[in-house]
Order: C-alpha cells, then sequence, then structure tokens
C-alpha cells in the first residue's frame, strides 16, 4: 500500500472529512488562495457563507455567498440553521450547517473563508476536525494596495477594512499554520503542503486500528 492511498479519493469514506479555515484581514488573498486551492483539489469543497452585505461587481449567488436580508439571516441564525455566525464590518456572515456536515460525513475535506470569531467557534465544536491557517500580507501597505488594486470597495469601505485589519491579525496565535502571502504561487504552494500533510495525520484515520492489528496477527 502507497503512502499516496491515505490522502486520495480511495480511501474517502474511510477518513472523515477535515475542516481547512482561511482567516486573514481583509484583502490579504484568502479568496484568491482558496479558489485557487479547490481549482487544484477538484475533492475540495468551499463552505459558501450567507451574508447581509451587498454582493460586489463579479459575485454571484450561490457561488460567492448567499446573499440575504437582516430578517431572514437572524430567522435562520435562531433556528439554528450556521455552524457559526458573527457580525463582521456592521454585516452578518454564517455558515450554513447542511452542506458542511454531508460533505465531512462523505469524507470530503471543506475549505472555510471565515474571521477569527468564526474559527474559535467551529473549533470549540469540533476540535479534532479543525486545521486553522492564517494568512498574513508582507505588510500594512501592500495590504492596502491590495484593497485598492481588488477596486471593488470605495475608499470609505477600504479604510474600514484597514482599520480592523490589526484587530484581526491580533488572533494569529489562534491558529495551527501562519502562511504569508507575498509570493502567490509560494503561499499557494505552502496551502497544499498543509492540506496533504494534514490529510495523513494519524488520527484522521480510524482504519488504522483494524489494520495494524490485522497486520500484527500475521
Ligand atoms: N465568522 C464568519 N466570518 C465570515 C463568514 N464568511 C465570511 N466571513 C469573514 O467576513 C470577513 C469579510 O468578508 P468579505 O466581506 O467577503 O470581505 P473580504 O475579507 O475582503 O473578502 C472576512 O474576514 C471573512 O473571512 C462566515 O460564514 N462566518
Ligand atoms: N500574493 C499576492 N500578490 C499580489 N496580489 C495578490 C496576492 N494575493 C492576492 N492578491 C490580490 O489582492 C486582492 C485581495 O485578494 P482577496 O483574495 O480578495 O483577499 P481577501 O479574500 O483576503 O479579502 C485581489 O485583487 C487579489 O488578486
Amino acid at each position: 500500500m502507497s503512502g499516496d492511498h491515505l490522502s486520495g479519493p480511495a480511501f474517502r469514506g474511510q477518513r472523515r472529512g477535515l475542516m481547512l479555515v482561511l482567516s486573514s484581514p481583509s484583502g490579504a488573498g484568502k479568496t484568491t488562495l482558496s479558489q485557487r486551492l479547490i481549482a487544484q483539489n477538484p475533492d475540495l469543497v468551499l463552505s459558501v457563507s450567507a451574508t447581509t452585505r451587498t454582493p460586489r461587481p463579479g459575485e454571484q449567488d450561490g457561488r460567492d455567498y448567499f446573499f440575504t436580508q437582516e430578517e431572514r439571516f437572524l430567522e435562520q441564525a435562531f433556528d439554528g440553521q450556521f455552524y457559526e455566525w458573527a457580525k463582521v464590518f456592521d454585516h452578518y456572515y454564517g455558515t450554513p450547517k447542511g452542506p458542511v456536515e454531508e460533505a465531512l460525513d462523505e469524507g470530503r475535506d471543506v475549505v472555510f473563508d471565515i474571521d477569527w470569531q468564526g474559527a474559535r467557534k467551529l473549533t470549540e465544536q469540533a476540535p479534532d476536525d479543525v486545521v486553522r491557517v492564517f494568512i498574513l500580507p508582507p505588510s500594512l501597505k501592500l495590504l492596502r494596495d491590495r484593497l485598492k488594486k481588488r477596486a471593488q470597495d470605495t475608499d470609505e469601505i477600504i479604510n474600514g477594512r484597514m482599520e480592523r485589519a490589526k484587530s484581526e491579525i491580533a488572533h494569529w496565535g489562534e491558529y495551527d499554520y501562519v502562511v504569508v502571502n507575498d509570493d502567490f504561487a509560494l503561499a499557494l504552494e505552502k496551502l497544499n503542503q498543509i492540506l496533504h500533510a494534514e490529510r495523513l495525520r494519524r488520527t484522521r484515520h480510524p482504519w488504522l486500528d483494524g489494520f495494524v492489528d490485522a497486520l500484527m496477527e500475521e
């Protein structure tokens, strides 16, 4: 049996899916990185959050977010339909439960682009499944440049996001891994390495107990 089998689709169903949580200050690159990571690993699933913020140009309902009204969001939240939810930048954001549980039960890995509050709540609920990665920008100056270059927010919103950056970064120590997103290809490579190593973690492979028992009896 080659080691590759442990992380590949051949063993799907024999391993519970892991929850790969990416957080960063706005503009550090977590959306772009998670999209590229999923493009390179088609067996990964993105958790699409619900939000009350308005769509940016190019964003699609159901693909980037489920865009919803505050009243409906709060109804769903109090009905227990979210794994976790939080208020970020004056808007509500939440992780719908159904698709995540379905994917994990099928042994698929799920990527979450959520803030530190969401990372904390997921860790409380599923400490063995969560792998947390904090994405840092190379500098605050480059962070602002990226927010401007993205050209999807007004100056006022960009200023608000910059003001929040340090309070998000303050939580970096709660994460398992930290990746500085300077060279994009290198940061993506590091995320792939984290994903592949975490897939091999012994505790994610309960079938090993039986495998080793049988081996010892040979
Ligand atoms: N707790 C939580 N945070 C979320 C969720 N979805 C998105 N966020 C976070 O909300 C913040 C704002 O997201 P967004 O408005 O898309 O701006 P962006 O960070 O510039 O892409 C980011 O820190 C996201 O990671 C969610 O379902 N739960
Ligand atoms: N390593 C990088 N170097 C330069 N620009 C980047 C890099 N990573 C992401 N970007 C750009 O920075 C902007 C913000 O990235 P995005 O993924 O939207 O960030 P976030 O989801 O963290 O808010 C986008 O225009 C993206 O193309």
